[in-house]
């Protein structure tokens, strides 16, 4: 579970995220929406271990980020930020391989190995592996990193704007898979920002909506998704019809 309790972050003299309390429970796939500046982006660095908040308190699974050495939170959270831009002569099962480094320090085992060639086929990188970063299309890249946050093999994945760069066709395959890993007994907990509204009312469990540094509503996906909602949150009108029992969102 992550558990936020007054959370605040501030950024020198300006005040990004007040008195945030939240909780995700483990399991399943939890999107984050809000308009740009929301500070979506703030909260999963603040969670993830990155930005120390100003006050109030974070803690998953009961680790406190900030206590926890680098290794015990490497082993709990990946974070994939948004748009990584590390491009360079590194092979995709080389960047992949990076995430095992919190296992092995630079000794990679047969485990990590396998861990490694596991997540390349988990993300349809097979065929990829031995190409360069430089010579990937954006969206390919972007699966590459995704790849690396899930080969670290930690329970709880942050994604930010994941499907930033992907075709309808990837972006739909993406999160398809990531709903499959989240699934059982042994899923991963998935927490995804997402400009994509409908992509977010297909495939997630949970939404939270947030607004001006603020967490302005949490509910079950469908019971959050209404136009009264939208509007406040997004500040522009809606339209939500449904189709095979979904909220399916229309900005008017
Ligand atoms: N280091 C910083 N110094 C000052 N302001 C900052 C800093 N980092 C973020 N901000 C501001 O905090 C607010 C929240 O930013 P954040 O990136 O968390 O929003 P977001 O919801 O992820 O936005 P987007 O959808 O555009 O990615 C924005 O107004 C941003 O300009």
């Amino acid at each position: 579970m992550i558990e936020t309790r007054a959370l605040a972050y501030r950024a020198g003299q300006t005040d990004i995220l007040h008195g945030i309390d939240l909780t995700i429970p483990r399991g399943g796939i939890t999107a984050l929406i809000g308009p740009n500046g929301a500070g979506k982006s703030s909260l999963l660095h603040c969670v993830s271990g990155l930005n120390q908040p100003s006050e109030g308190s974070v803690t998953i699974d009961g680790l406190d980020p900030y206590a926890a050495s680098s290794r015990e939170r490497a082993r709990t959270v990946a974070l994939l930020q948004q748009s990584p831009t590390v491009v360079s002569r590194l092979k995709v099962a080389e960047l992949v391989g990076f995430g095992r480094w919190p296992h092995h320090r630079g000794r990679p085992t047969t485990e990590d190995n396998d861990k490694t060639r596991a997540a390349l086929a988990a993300f349809a990188l097979d065929d990829l592996a031995d190409r360069s970063l430089e010579t990937l299309s954006g969206g390919q890249r972007q699966r590459a990193f995704i790849a690396m946050a899930y080969a670290q093999d930690t329970p709880w994945m942050l994604l930010d704007e994941p499907l930033n760069a992907l075709d309808p066709r990837h972006a739909r395959d993406l999160m398809a898979r990531l709903h499959g890993l989240s699934r059982g007994e042994q899923g991963r907990s998935i927490v995804i920002v997402l400009h994509d509204i409908n992509a977010a009312a297909g495939w997630a469990d949970r939404i939270v909506a947030m607004k001006d540094g603020r967490v302005f509503a949490h509910e079950e996906s469908a019971a959050l998704l209404t136009p009264e909602t939208l509007r406040e949150v997004f500040d522009t009108p809606f339209q939500v019809l449904r189709h095979e029992g979904r909220p399916v969102v229309v900005a008017r």
